[in-house]
């Protein structure tokens, strides 16, 4: 699977733009929203008591199409408006609702909220009292249903504005967009659905979804299944989750190279204590991963030197990075790195400004020519061409020692199995995410290993 499409506000407006040229109307646009987002929440709310709250851009036009779409179908519907609506869409599809209009400021709670106050307009935060409103209604009814976003959201980089109810539904338009995976925002949308209003659009960033893997045929061995080296730092167990994680995750051969014998690590993997860099010209190597437990002193830097000479796919994760931090660089030709960072070791490389996560991660990718996984509980991977993809994590358990290393090794497996830098980080996040949730609560970094094969078996 590809993933949903993700568009930011902007593209939005154009490919809204590109539909009205063609001959669609706003208003149309409008309606078939309104209508689809009304059908979502009937479908998932039932035919409750409805407050729907219009805000003055076209998301509140759209929840006066939705006022009149829940009435229609017979449902008690009461609607309060900040104001006046501004754009002649919205205007018409007020006077369409036809029904009386409540003061956001007086209006009775109602069992079903419907938040269409702002979407992909809002540019600051909602006024104190407006604010205010939302947040005593959302917590007076049983279900919240936000209109393509709730209120007090920045759309391209998922920041809060102003306080934002925790939704139950969040019915969108036509493609996703960057809030409703990024955090802190994406905590607030419930469950997503995206409806669709009939525009054309395409884009180069997409939600991380299930891979395909291909199950060895009757012509493969364990080389083309894939070798990964690991190249272990100073706290071997790192790099023995590593490559438990790859092994788990399919590799067919897994070299864990130490200076110690590492012990508790499955017999398969294989162990020949001492030289770490060595057999590191074996052309086999599908991918090379060096920096969990590796500390940033003068050994580290010639694994390092070693590792990036080598001309083999690089994985390069934790104290790798802080080496690249540091200094040194990456391989000028050769195969595209990938690089996993998270927001500290991210800060360290490439500095802490720069717009959305995504924006952040792209111009990263770009400067480097590696690709970029920048970790979080919204993972962000961007390539140096400007592709980008985001995973909406559900897993927060993941927040334990050593899963860093466990993604690395996940990520490499896919490497080694052939796949290419940008795809194999998206498989590796998504498994790894998967196998958080088949672990469950209170998870360590060990069992994600245990369950990496459940995930991957979903992905044949
Ligand atoms: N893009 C599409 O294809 C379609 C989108 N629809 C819906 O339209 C909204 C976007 O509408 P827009 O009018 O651009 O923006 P908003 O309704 O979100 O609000 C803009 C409105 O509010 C003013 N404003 C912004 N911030 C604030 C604030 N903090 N306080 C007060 N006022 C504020 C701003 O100046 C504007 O006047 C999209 O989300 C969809 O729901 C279409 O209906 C279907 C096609
Ligand atoms: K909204």
């Amino acid at each position: 699977m590809k993933g949903r499409v993700i568009l930011t506000a902007g593209e939005m407006r154009a490919a809204e733009a590109r539909s009205i040229a063609a001959g669609t109307s706003v208003e149309t646009l409008m309606e078939r929203a309104g209508q689809a987002a009304a059908a979502a929440i009937r479908r998932f709310a039932g035919p409750m008591p409805a407050l729907v709250l219009c805000g003055p851009g076209n998301n509140g036009g759209d929840g006066y199409v939705v006022a009149r779409a829940l009435a229609a179908a017979g449902q008690d519907v009461r609607v309060a408006a900040t104001g006046e609506p501004k754009t002649a869409a919205a205007s018409a599809a007020r006077a369409a609702w036809g029904r009386e209009v409540h003061a956001l400021a007086d209006v009775e709670p109602a069992p079903l909220l419907i938040d269409s106050l702002f979407g992909t307009g809002l540019t600051r935060g909602l006024l104190r009292d407006a604010a205010a409103e939302l947040e005593a209604l959302a917590g007076m009814a049983r279900i919240t249903a936000a209109i393509d976003l709730p209120s007090g959201i920045s759309t391209d980089d998922g920041a809060i504005l102003s306080p934002v109810p925790d939704c139950d539904l969040t019915v969108t338009f036509q493609t996703l967009k960057p809030a409703h995976l990024l955090q802190p925002a994406a905590r607030h949308m419930g469950r997503i659905v995206v409806a669709d209003i009939g525009i054309e659009a395409a884009s180069d960033l997409h939600e991380i979804a299930r891979p395909r893997l291909a199950a060895p045929g009757p012509e493969s061995h364990k080389f083309t299944r894939g070798l990964v080296t690991v190249i272990a730092g100073g706290m071997a167990g790192a790099g023995a989750l590593s490559a438990g994680a790859a092994l788990r995750a399919g590799a067919g051969a897994v070299r864990l190279q130490a200076r110690e014998p590492v012990h508790g690590v499955a017999a398969a993997i294989i162990q020949t204590p001492g030289d770490p860099l060595d057999r590191i010209d074996d052309k086999r190597i599908g991918a090379l991963l060096l920096g969990p437990g590796l500390a940033p002193d003068d050994e580290g830097r010639a694994l390092f030197e070693a590792a990036a000479g080598s001309g083999h796919p690089l994985v390069l994760d934790a104290g790798a990075l802080r080496i690249l931090a540091d200094g040194a660089a990456l391989p000028a030709a050769g195969p595209t790195a990938i690089l996993t960072p998270h927001e500290g070791e991210f800060a360290a490389l490439f500095g802490e400004d720069g717009g959305s996560k995504v924006e952040r991660a792209r111009a990263a990718a770009a400067k480097v020519g590696a690709v970029i996984v920048y970790k979080g509980p919204d993972t962000v991977v961007a390539a140096p061409d400007g592709r980008a993809a985001i995973h909406a994590a559900t897993a927060h358990w993941l927040a334990t020692a050593g899963a860093g290393d466990v993604l690395a090794g996940t990520i490499a497996a896919m490497r080694a199995a052939g796949m290419a830098a940008f795809e194999a980080a998206c498989a590796g996040i998504w498994l790894h995410g998967r196998a958080a949730a088949l672990a469950g609560p209170f998870l360590i970094a060990d069992d994600l290993i245990a369950h990496l094969p459940a995930a991957c078996a979903e992905c044949l």
